[in-house]
């Protein structure tokens, strides 16, 4: 039927679009998170196989497989549609594409085995297939439009593909190709194939480059921050902490060094699963009496670190006892015993150099809050008498 080059020729959007398949699939396999990818490459192998059966086969054949070929490709629309829908966390509604997808194959079979018409068979098939593709940008229109530039690209291009698919029909006619006979060498058929290749290479290079973006923000994430808490690590409170130090408006400030008291006993008493509940319990209370340029972190163990921005070494003093406040009344989270508390150490900053100092004596000033008995707010410049009580005696208090 075909010569040799004319063969190659004419399946090659079909080896363009599995190979497109291929390297979506390998992505996902890099990334596994990153579903939409999955999906997307099989709605590229999906059409792959019906858009070479097209090229192929004479007209009299088409007719014969349109149903075959006709379910093909709506799946594969339909696969496009979740991957956009995993995308944007909307549904892909399948009931609906089903209910569509039945109606469509069976206009299919109409026009294919009983009234003939080439013209009805797209039309209806691109009707059917532009709304399936419709459903989950209906539902994501409506629920909220993405902010970010790529996705919101990745937006436009689905609606752009979308109404392309719809207005398929409109092409034929202006065209002037009502017949589609010899489909491969009509220029129908050739724009067709130049703007399903076009879209399908535009897709994998939006879809990629929110894949890999969103990989770099996983993993950013991952090193910025404390895994069991979710709360910033040393490092990360360091860098942020310097971008503050940088800002006059946020100034006077004051650093924070609070520690869970007899941390040890809760995990040796309850084990060191309710132990971490209870880290997450005061994670939570911390960031809850944050404002909004304050930042808190997780400096190892039961040691956090707060930076509180434009301040006084009072209201901090109160802010530190609204959090031991907060700490006494969610005391469920221990089954019995003594009452969770917390020892705190406060110190002033006026001067973005002082934060290394401020944070040295904030420690101290725990230490010795500590020492004191626990469960109390040290803050700098206050002589606290020098009283020690040693652990063994605490253990007896509490
Ligand atoms: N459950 C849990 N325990 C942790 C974690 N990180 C550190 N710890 C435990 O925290 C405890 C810290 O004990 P200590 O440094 O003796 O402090 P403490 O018992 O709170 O005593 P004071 O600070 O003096 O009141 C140790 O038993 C660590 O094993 C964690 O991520 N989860």
């Amino acid at each position: 039927m075909f010569a040799n080059n004319d063969f190659i020729l004419v399946i090659t959007p079909s080896l363009a679009m599995l190979v497109l398949a291929l390297l979506l699939l390998i992505a996902w396999l890099v990334q596994r998170s990153q579903r939409f990818l999955l999906w997307q490459s099989g709605a590229y192998s999906l059409a792959a196989l019906p858009l070479g059966l097209q090229s192929l086969l004479p007209l009299e054949e088409l007719n014969r497989y349109a149903l075959f070929i006709g379910s093909f490709y709506l799946l594969g629309a339909w696969c496009l549609a979740k991957s956009w829908a995993e995308r944007w966390r909307v549904s892909a509604q399948p009931h609906t594409a089903l209910l569509i997808a039945a109606i469509t194959l069976t206009a299919l079979y109409y026009f294919s085995h009983i009234e003939q018409s080439a013209w009805a068979r797209v039309s209806s098939f691109s009707f059917g297939s532009g709304l399936v593709l419709a459903l989950p940008i209906l539902e994501v229109r409506a629920k909220k439009v993405p902010s970010d530039w790529l996705d919101k690209s990745l937006l436009w291009l689905s609606i752009t593909f979308t109404v392309y698919t719809f207005t398929r029909p409109i092409l034929i006619w202006l065209l002037g190709y009502s017949d589609l006979r010899s489909l491969p060498s009509s220029p129908y058929w050739l724009l067709t194939l130049i703007s399903i290749l076009s879209f399908s290479l535009l897709f994998t290079v939006v879809m990629s480059a929110i894949a890999v973006r969103d990989t770099v923000h996983k993993l950013r994430d991952e090193r910025d921050h404390d895994p069991l808490t979710r709360m910033l690590n040393r490092r990360s409170f360091q860098e942020r902490a310097q971008k503050h130090l940088g800002d006059p408006k946020l100034y006077p400030m004051a650093v924070l060094a609070c520690d869970i008291d007899h941390f040890k006993r809760i995990n040796d008493t309850w084990g060191h699963e309710r132990g971490d509940q209870v880290l997450q319990l005061v994670s939570s209370i911390l960031q809850n009496n944050l404002r909004q340029h304050d930042l808190v972190a997780r400096f190892g163990g039961e040691e956090f670190v707060i930076l509180l921005t434009d301040i006084t070494l009072r209201d901090a003093e109160l802010l530190a006892q609204q959090i031991q406040c907060d700490l006494g009344s969610k005391n469920a989270v221990l089954p019995s015993g003594p009452k969770l508390t917390m020892s705190f150490g406060i110190s002033p900053i006026s001067a973005s150099f002082q934060l290394e100092q401020a944070l040295k004596e904030a420690d101290h000033l725990l230490y010795q809050a500590k020492n004191a008995g626990r469960d109390r707010v040290h803050i700098s410049g206050v002589m606290y008498p020098d009283i020690f009580i040693d652990s063994a005696q605490s253990e007896v208090i509490a």
